[in-house]
């Protein structure tokens, strides 16, 4: 999920000293669990595990995982604060709101730094992150002050209303990929309707979550309002059966986001699941060939191709099929990997050993079932000694694709793009649809009618024409069939996190039936 678009300026004053110059510097001494206001060390004997910087494979931290009794502590500091918030009006929730944007364009450069630090993504893209997270807490404070019910005349003078009211404590379970992006994506309409939440970071990069939370407490949001516990499966499964957690908004994997909506399910409470992708993007012969090459590499090679919504199956109009892999690679062989803290990187480290090593195996395993690759899809060593040990490899390009092989079907989650070919719309359609995944989809054409036909025919939540992976906050971002339920941004996600009361008001006598 590329939350926005690469096009937006940063405003003419940003605040905040980059404190590191290169990686291999960060220093993590302070506890990243957080709940009622500050930060919390938990008591010796937890379960902790080491924390590594991406892009140069040193450990940076232990993060200790919070257990029963640190959860329900937070729990109850989000009950707390959240008596006091669902009571404030609309303008009071939107002030605090609009104080935390504030404070986060402030501290950009610090909150950006150690997302790189943590992640391994290129500081470029760590920027529009943190703006994003920006843009989405200033966006959700601007409908806090619009939330209403409805007025409904009914016979005799007797009416109705509805009050949009708040769920409660609400819990937030993010991913690696995004950290602090998804936090301020689900705690923003989450406080902006009156909850509060308990947001647990992944164990893989617990390092930013924690900043959002002080930004909250910074701009006056009552202790409590935004906590953070740490820790894995056992922390998220703690948090989704609590008896006081009234709705789960999860982003990571399809199997973990069934799991979650089982254990939801006990306490029939609401999901909102923002899972994976194997999306298709459709370059058609009539296509500006420039801009299709452009997005085909915006659609899979942003934060190292781990991305949900990525468009990974890229299917290409025979005919011009071979000059749109000749710039695809040339492209792709030019894009400087390194350092992720240095301006001129566009690809930064992987997130971890284990996962560089998954995704080298799908390189290895696309060489098998016959793909062509035609660049890339190798561990990578920087000349810098200090980023000897990290996570790199080179983006890859697979052509000779076809429909059945493993890099076709399954979501890679690294910087590996599947290139198809195809004849007919028709043909392409039924392709690109042969999925259980629906995250998202792109067409590139420059015929209008046929770029809305066949986004009518996409089964997808988020469709692009000619550009892929924008998201900009106002607009709802989710997925058809198996990548999700519910939406995160625009209007539409107010309703995931309210309920409707009605009230129903008599102006007459009771018209009693005994
Ligand atoms: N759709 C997306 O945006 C993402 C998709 N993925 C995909 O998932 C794969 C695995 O990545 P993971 O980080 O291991 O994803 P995951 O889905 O296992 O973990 C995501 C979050 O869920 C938590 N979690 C795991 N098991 C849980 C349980 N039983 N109860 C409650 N919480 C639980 C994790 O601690 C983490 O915070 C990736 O290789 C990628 O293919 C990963 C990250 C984001």
């Amino acid at each position: 999920m590329l939350a926005f678009a690469l096009r937006w300026r940063p405003p003419a004053q940003v605040y905040g000293v980059a404190r590191f110059a290169s990686s291999g510097s960060a220093d993590v001494r302070e506890p990243l669990n957080f709940w009622a206001g500050t930060r919390r060390k938990i008591p010796p004997g937890s379960d902790s595990e080491p924390v590594y910087e991406p892009s140069t494979g040193r450990v940076l931290c232990h993060v200790e995982a919070a257990g029963a009794e640190e959860v329900e502590q937070a729990v109850q500091a989000a009950r707390s604060a959240y008596a006091l918030w669902s009571k404030m009006s609309g303008m009071e929730r939107s002030r605090i709101m609009r104080q935390a944007a504030l404070d986060i364009e402030r501290r950009r450069e610090d909150i950006a730094e150690m997302e790189v630090v943590n992640n391994g993504k290129s500081i470029t893209e760590a920027r529009l992150d943190v703006d994003s997270a920006r843009l989405c807490i200033e966006y959700y404070a601007g409908l806090a002050t619009t939330l209403a019910g409805q007025h409904v005349q009914l016979e005799g003078g007797s009416f109705a209303y509805t009050r949009r009211e708040p769920l409660g404590v609400c819990v937030g379970i993010g991913a690696w990929n995004y950290p602090f992006q998804i936090a301020a994506w689900k705690s923003a309409p989450a406080l902006a309707c009156g909850n509060s939440m308990v947001f647990k970071p992944s164990p893989v990069t617990p390092m930013t979550a924690v900043l959002l939370a002080e930004v909250y407490a910074r701009a006056g949001a009552p202790p409590g309002l935004f906590n953070v516990v740490q820790g894995g499966q056992e922390t998220g499964s703690l948090l989704c059966h609590h008896p006081d957690v009234a709705k789960v908004s999860f982003t990571g994997s399809v199997p973990t986001g069934k799991k979650i909506m089982e254990m939801a399910s006990r306490g029939v409470k609401p999901v909102t699941l923002e899972l994976g992708g194997k999306s298709p993007l459709l370059v058609f012969e009539d296509s500006e060939l420039e801009n299709a090459v452009k997005g085909a590499l915006m659609a899979n090679f942003l934060s190292q191709g781990q991305v949900c919504s990525n468009g990974t199956r890229v299917f290409v109009q025979k005919r011009i099929l071979p000059e749109f892999l000749k710039e695809v690679v040339k492209r792709t062989q030019a894009i400087e990997i390194g350092d992720p803290l240095h301006d001129n990187t566009r690809m930064g480290a992987l997130v971890s050993q284990p996962h560089l090593n998954k995704v080298l195996g799908f390189v290895e395993q696309a060489k098998k079932e016959g793909a062509t690759l035609l660049c890339g899809g190798e561990r990578f060593t920087p000349s810098d000694p200090k980023l000897q040990g990290g996570y790199y490899m080179t983006p890859c390009v697979l052509g000779d694709c076809t429909d059945d092989m493993t890099c076709v079907r399954e979501e890679i989650f690294g910087p590996i793009m599947s290139v198809l070919s195809f004849d007919t719309e028709e043909e392409v359609l039924r392709r690109a649809n042969d999925s259980i995944l629906g995250l998202a989809a792109g067409v590139f054409t420059r015929d209008v009618k046929r770029a809305h036909r066949i986004v009518e025919q996409l089964k997808a939540g988020s469709c692009f024409i000619n550009n892929y992976n924008i998201t900009p906050v106002e607009v709802p971002f989710g997925g058809f069939k198996m990548s999700g339920i519910g939406r995160e941004n625009g209007q539409v996600t107010i309703e995931h996190y309210t309920q409707l009361k009605t009230v129903y008001v008599e102006m007459g006598d009771v018209d009693s039936l005994f």
